[in-house]
């Protein structure tokens, strides 16, 4: 099965909630569009500060279906990649960018419709002198990701499923939403359900 299957409509929150929280970005890599969703195996680049030479190449050595993952150094003053460098990755068949730093061009990646993670966007190009690194394990939103490992994400943020753990971690994902779907059911509405819930949850005994 692949990738996209395994982990179709399961949520980074679920995934999340099975890793124990441990392999999530920080928080302020979000998608550019509400809509964005990704899962897939990462490809790894690491960049020095402000230069983004290494990303062409990282675009040009990763394969269809791929998701660049870009060790930027969370730097917010230099932007990553713009409508050009997103529209490279697009046309070779990436299936999204998660970046560590930021991008420009927002209104031109908007109209490309392709998944974009970021910290934000300012307005400052890079330096193209190269320096970085691809295909090697990197840090990214203060998480390692090494090549292969599954970068799952949506409106939420990303989360990374270690290569190997794929089957397992999409098993017990769908297990727990099934749990908490019961749970919601049981209280959705129901005042009485609902005060039970909270009494048991809290040790609350009615004597
Ligand atoms: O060329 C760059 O480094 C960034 C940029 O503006 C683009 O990709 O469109
Ligand atoms: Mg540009």
């Amino acid at each position: 099965m692949n990738i996209n299957e395994l982990f179709k409509e399961l949520p980074t929150t679920s995934i999340s909630d099975v890793l124990g929280g441990l392999t999530n970005l920080n928080y302020n890599i979000k998608p550019m569009q509400e809509q964005d969703r990704i899962a897939g195996r990462a490809f790894t680049v690491t960049i020095p500060v402000g230069d983004n030479l290494t990303v062409l190449q990282a675009i040009r050595e990763a394969s269809p279906g791929d998701v660049l993952v870009i060790d930027a150094k969370g730097d917010t003053t230099r932007a990553v990649a713009g409508d050009f460098i997103v529209g490279l990755a697009r046309a070779v068949g990436l299936q999204g960018i998660v970046v560590d730093g930021v991008i420009r061009d927002v209104e031109g990646i908007r109209t490309l419709n392709f998944p974009i993670f970021t910290r934000g966007t300012t307005i400052a190009a890079s330096s193209k002198y190269g320096g970085g690194k691809t295909n090697v394990p990197i840090s990214a939103g203060g998480v390692s990701v090494h090549p292969g490992d599954v970068i799952i994400g949506d409106v939420d943020g990303v989360v990374v499923v270690p290569q190997g753990r794929e089957q397992q971690v999409a098993e017990e994902a769908r297990g727990k939403i099934a749990q908490d779907q019961q749970r919601e059911l049981d209280v959705s509405g129901n005042k009485e359900a609902a005060l039970r819930y909270l009494d048991k949850v809290l040790g609350i005994s009615k004597s």
